[in-house]
């Protein structure tokens, strides 16, 4: 039985943010986005449209504070700001336009998020055959990129379906992702709603699937999505993306990252400028108690399992920062960009490039 949360303001929507019951870079954006749409069409809203679009901007600010890391919904709010702001400056402008324009805004960033991870995941899946060479190849991915960290389709998951369906794909390998396993609980439901051959590993297991299993199976890559890229490339995602890339180069294993480039963050120039999200102790010591298949369980009456001793000190980064010596290539909507010449990425390119769909470039190769 499907269960839905329902979003009926900004403030609904901060909350769902905050406490992951929505997840996932682009997700965050637009989830926010659109919970500040559906306060605004069920709001009576002042006729000023300078009023209307100060209003838009006090709730967008207070959206962005939810969760720190990943970057997309800043640049979001920064992006419906300016729309925003354009509406209100025009002279036939009154409040009802403005939050019309705004709202139009907001759900064209689904349409596009779906269109840009098809193209990540085309782009991806050429960059991954073209250098793996013949035959079918397989994947390692962590945490939960598809359509329950996006708008649809995914990023490093979008990769995965692309090479599905070009029957390119061997097997897919998910991480459980530890503490909030978005690998097994979101990753593993979309690779078997999409019938893709898919296995389930521990996190701990990656570098012995690497080491033991990598050439029968043929890994030639791990694809991780990404919370914000910096302008050098050093990258935040899930906590322990950054173990997984150096187990990848230990084991001459491709490392790239799949993400839109409403994720990468020209004006945070490196990974340590990057504020890591810690999350309360109590979602890597408890699990949600049993569940019962089926049936619509109310989960806050629930009782949680406690998996760790009463009374240990946690630590809980939700992210860490993989430096971009580590990475192979950044595949955006636009293609995937490699390291230049210089051994460094440039990203710049990229931001400016047109989003037309043509040929895919390899922006920077050496
Ligand atoms: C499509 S990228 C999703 C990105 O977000 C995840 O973090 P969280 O589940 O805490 O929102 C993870 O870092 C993924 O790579």
């Amino acid at each position: 039985m499907e269960q839905y949360d329902e979003v009926y303001s900004a403030e609904d929507g901060w909350h769902a943010i905050r406490e992951m019951r929505t997840r996932g870079a682009p997700a965050i954006a637009i989830v926010a986005a659109l919970s500040l749409a559906v306060e605004l069409q069920s709001t009576t809203l002042s006729d000023n449209a300078e009023e209307v679009q100060a209003f838009i901007l006090e709730k967008l600010q207070y959206l962005v504070t939810s969760r720190p890391t990943a970057v997309n919904l800043a640049d979001a709010s920064r992006k419906l700001q300016k729309v925003v702001s354009g509406a209100a400056e025009r002279d036939e402008s009154d409040g009802k336009s403005v939050a019309k324009t705004y709202c139009d805004a907001a759900a064209q960033m689904l349409v596009d998020d779906v269109s840009d991870n098809q193209a990540i995941g085309k782009h991806g899946a050429a960059w991954i055959t073209k250098t793996a060479g013949e035959g079918q190849v397989s994947v390692l991915t962590h945490c939960n990129t598809g359509s329950l960290a996006t708008a649809g389709y995914g990023t490093a998951l979008g990769v995965i379906r692309s090479l599905h369906s070009n029957g390119q794909l061997k097997r897919a390998f998910c991480t459980e992702t530890r503490p909030y396993n978005q690998g097994s609980r979101l990753t593993a439901f979309e690779l078997v709603h999409d019938k893709i051959p898919a296995t389930l590993i521990t996190d701990s297991m990656a570098s012995a699937l690497l080491k033991l299993k990598g050439h029968e199976e043929r890994i030639a890559a791990i694809v991780v999505g990404a919370d914000r890229v910096a302008a050098n490339g050093d990258t935040a995602n899930k906590i322990g993306t950054y173990q997984l890339a150096v187990t990848a180069r230990f084991h001459g294993v491709k490392f790239l990252v799949a993400a839109p480039r409403t994720t990468i963050d020209l004006q945070t120039l490196s990974g340590v400028e990057i504020e890591i999200e810690e999350r309360a102790g109590k979602e890597m010591t408890f699990i949600k108690g049993p569940r019962f298949d089926g049936v619509d369980l109310d989960v806050s009456h629930v009782e949680t399992v406690s998996i760790a001793a009463t009374g240990i000190d946690v630590w809980n980064p939700a992210f860490d920062v993989t430096p971009a010596e580590l990475i192979d290539g950044i595949i955006t909507e636009v293609g995937v960009v490699e390291k230049g010449p210089d051994g460094k990425f440039d990203l710049t390119f990229a931001m400016e490039a047109r989003n037309d769909g043509l040929k895919p470039v390899t922006i920077g190769a050496a």
